[in-house]
Parts: structure tokens; sequence; C-alpha cells
């Protein structure tokens, strides 16, 4: 009875399966926590998409910004991009089934200290608030004006949170921290320009992990491929799950109980569409 956190998939159905093989994973015994980003880049989102959902409750994944991406694609009027390889899920005729799945999704899981969420956790948010915060999203996502909320979504504002903030915008920036934060400066603020290494924070920012936290939790995370799995001068507990399968890196899993990684080599190259 294993627990195993697996890094960004990104459409790369036959690392995923591999890496599934080799830690003899058996969905009637074992767990596996998805970090998000299950799909695009790699070559085969849709087998993705049906893996996970085909896995059933042994199963928990949050959402991450290109999960969200295809939704807002699909749903929220949105377009995909060249490099985009989502087509495939588009046209599936299951594609309703799958995306109903991906759409039901929180943006954090929680198990004892454990926390995992796609891109990280705020310094002054508790485990309680982002909890809370999770469900505000997904309610948001599986309500009736679940096309609006998806419409409104995309934005870099408001890019520091504040707990007045309500609506659509307490709701976004909600999503950004949980999605898409890197670099934060020493008040909060996200950063939207830098996606690469450490030695791109722009001036005042510097990685949301290298802030000290009140309590100590666990953490998860993914979204961040140029990291290769490290976290330097972190000031929490983390683990960088994020190992750039679809660059041509590897997929990581993490197991829980041992702290073991088990890595499968990367076989696709980024913006090779199906
Ligand atoms: N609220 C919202 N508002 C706006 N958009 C939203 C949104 N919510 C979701 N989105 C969507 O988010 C998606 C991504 O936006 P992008 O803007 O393309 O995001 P990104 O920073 O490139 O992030 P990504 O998640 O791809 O990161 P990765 O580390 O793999 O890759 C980052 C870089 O790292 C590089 N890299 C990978 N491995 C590396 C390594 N080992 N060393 C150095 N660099 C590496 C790669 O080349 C790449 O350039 C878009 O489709 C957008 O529509």
């Amino acid at each position: 009875m294993s627990t195993y956190a697996i890094g960004d998939v990104h459409g790369c159905h036959a690392e995923f399966v591999t890496l599934l093989e080799q830690l003899s994973f058996d969905p009637r015994r074992d767990t596996l926590w998805l970090v998000g980003d299950l799909v695009n880049r790699g070559p085969d989102s849709l087998a993705c998409l049906r893996e996970a959902e085909r896995l059933g409750s042994a199963v928990q994944c949050v959402l991450g910004n290109h999960d969200f991406h295809l939704l807002v694609a699909a749903r929220g009027g949105g377009k995909l991009k060249k490099n985009d390889s989502l087509k495939a899920v588009l046209e599936a005729p299951d594609r309703e089934r799958l995306l109903d799945w991906l759409q039901s999704r929180p943006l954090a899981v929680r198990h004892d200290a454990w926390l995992m969420t796609h891109a990280g956790l705020l310094p002054q948010w508790g485990l309680d608030q982002v909890e809370t915060l999770s469900q505000e999203v997904q309610a948001a996502l599986t309500g009736e004006q679940s096309g609006d909320f998806l419409r409104q979504l995309y934005g870099n504002h408001p890019d520091r949170w504040d707990d007045a903030l309500d609506g659509m915008e307490r709701l976004r920036c909600v999503v950004n921290v949980l999605t898409r934060m890197r670099f934060i400066d020493a008040e909060g603020r996200l950063d939207f320009t830098a996606n690469k290494g450490m030695d791109s924070a722009p001036a005042g920012f510097a990685p949301w992990f290298q802030f000290p936290r009140d309590d100590d939790p666990q953490l998860l995370f993914g979204h961040w491929a140029a990291l290769e799995g490290r976290t330097p001068d972190a000031r929490v507990r983390v683990n960088a799950l994020d190992t750039g399968c679809a660059w041509g890196g590897a997929l990581t899993a993490l197991d829980l109980a041992t702290g073991e990684r088990i890595r499968v080599p990367g076989r696709a190259s980024a913006g090779v569409a199906r």
C-alpha cells in the first residue's frame, strides 16, 4: 500500500505507463497523486487523460495551468496556440466525459502534513486556508456559471493576494497562485514574466519556497521544469516534481513513505503535436 506523487506528465503517455509499471502500481492497493499539467506539450494528452480517469479513486489529481488552458479552449471560448498538442482531446468521442472529469479536480490535495498543488503555496496561506480557497474555485468550476468563470479566468491581475478580494478577482488570484506562481517578492506579489531557472529571477523577487512559513508542511509541486527537481536554499520542506519530461528530461515519481525518487527518461520533444 504505497502512495506515489508524480510530476507534470504533459501528454507523455508512454513514459507515464512505463513509470506506473516500474512502480508496480496497483490501483486496488496503491494511491497516485498527480501534480497537475497532465496534458499539453507532449504527444498524447488524450491517452493521459483516459489513463488517469481509468484509475478512478486511486488517483488524486490537482489542476495545472495547462489543464486550465484545455478547459478554457474547450468550454471557455479560448483558442489553442500554435505549439499546443490538445487537438486530439478536443476531437475525441469521449471528450465531454474526460473534460467533466478534469473540470471536477481540485487545486489542492492534503493528507496529514502533505499538501500538493501545481505551482506551490503562498507563504502567508495556511493549510486550512488553501483547502478552502481550492474549494471556492472548484465550486465556480463545477457550478452553472462555469463557462463564464472560464471566459473571465485569464489575466495577471490582481498579482497580490488580499483576504478582502472577492468575485472573479479573488478566484483569478487563487488560480494564478496555485497554478502559475514561481517568483514572488517580500509582499507576496507574483511575477508572471520569468519561467526559466533560479538566475531568471527579476530584481526583488525570489522563488516562493525561499520564504519562511509559520507552520511546517511537506509541500509537493510541479510546474517549474527548469528547476530540474531541485529547490536550492528552500526555507520550507518541499519536493519539486516537474523534471521536464516533455522537454526531454524525465518523469519523476516520489514515494511519500520512503522519499525514494523513481525516474523514467522523457522520449517526447515539446511541441510535437498530435
Ligand atoms: N490565468 C491564466 N492567465 C494566463 N494564462 C493562463 C492562465 N491559466 C493558465 N494559463 C495557460 O498557461 C499555459 C502556459 O503558459 P506559458 O506562459 O506558456 O507558461 P510557461 O511559463 O511556459 O509555463 P509552463 O507551465 O509551460 O512551464 P514549464 O516549466 O514546463 O516551461 C517553462 C520554460 O522552461 C523551459 N525549460 C524546461 N526545462 C528546462 C531546463 N531543464 N532548463 C532550462 N529551461 C527549461 C522551457 O523551454 C520553457 O520555456 C498557457 O497555455 C496559458 O494559456
